[in-house]
């Protein structure tokens, strides 16, 4: 029990009085690396935004560290250490990066730790958060939300519409933030690079789990996981 970070139990979740997550079960080894996969529409931003307490949850519970934060808003499970990068990129365009980095610094956290990480916000400290990139967009947004020292951190489709260079390097930051002992939530419509990345992978479908594997078992087994949701493969 004391190794599982985030535990899901029975959760249905939606907006108003929709069910779009319906019960749903995860357990969230501390440090581990996990995918979750599925079509457009599924729920998976959902899930994610049920995890920060960002929808109304009608049934289950979430514990974090074995204690339920159900009740809790957004900013106090972002204070116990759940960190969120949005997939609509959370920064702010007319200020510049040095000001969005400075409205994210939190317990202790310096604006070294987000150049150190990535160096190209630092060339573009001056810039206005509207003249970059998408890559450099979502550095920024990555960037502000570890500055909250997260322990978990909750990346929603965050190469969406990225180069591929740009990808990989974030691949490699992913990584990383792994190897420095994070647990990672991985939303990711691609079951490619989702196993590029993630030690466990979960499909929804509908809202529900349809399909839950060790990486290592499903990297031989493609084809099952393509018949339970129908996903393309790349
Ligand atoms: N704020 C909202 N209010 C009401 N319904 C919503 C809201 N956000 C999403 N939905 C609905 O919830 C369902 C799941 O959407 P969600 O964005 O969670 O799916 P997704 O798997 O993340 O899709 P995508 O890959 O396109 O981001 C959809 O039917 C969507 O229309």
């Amino acid at each position: 029990m004391s190794d599982i970070l985030l535990e899901l139990d029975g959760v249905v979740a939606g907006y108003g009085d929709t069910h779009i997550i319906r019960n749903v079960s995860i357990r969230i080894p501390k440090g581990e690396r996990l995918a979750i996969v599925g079509r457009n529409g599924v729920g998976k931003t959902t899930l994610l935004s049920t995890i920060m307490g960002q929808t109304r949850q009608h049934a289950g519970s979430i514990k974090l560290r074995g204690a339920a934060i159900d009740t809790l808003a957004s900013h106090q499970r972002a204070r116990l250490g759940i960190g969120i990068v949005p997939q609509t990129r959370d920064i702010f365009g007319s200020l510049t990066v040095e000001e969005n980095l400075v409205a994210g610094l939190r317990n202790g956290s310096t604006l070294e730790e987000a150049y150190d990480l990535f160096p190209r916000l630092k060339e573009r400290r001056s810039n206005g958060g509207r003249q970059l990139s998408g890559g450099e967009q979502q550095m920024l947004s990555i960037a502000r939300a570890l500055l909250g020292k997260p322990e978990i951190i909750l990346l929603d489709e965050p190469l969406e519409g990225l180069a591929p260079v740009i990808c990989e390097m974030l691949m490699d930051v992913f990584h990383k933030l792994a190897d420095q002992g994070h647990t990672i939530v991985l939303v990711e419509q691609h079951v490619g690079l989702a196993l590029k990345f993630a030690e466990r992978v979960i499909a929804l479908d509908q809202g529900k789990i349809v399909f839950e594997e060790e990486a290592a078992k499903l990297a031989a087994n493609r084809t099952e996981l393509d018949r339970f949701i129908g996903l393309s493969a790349q």
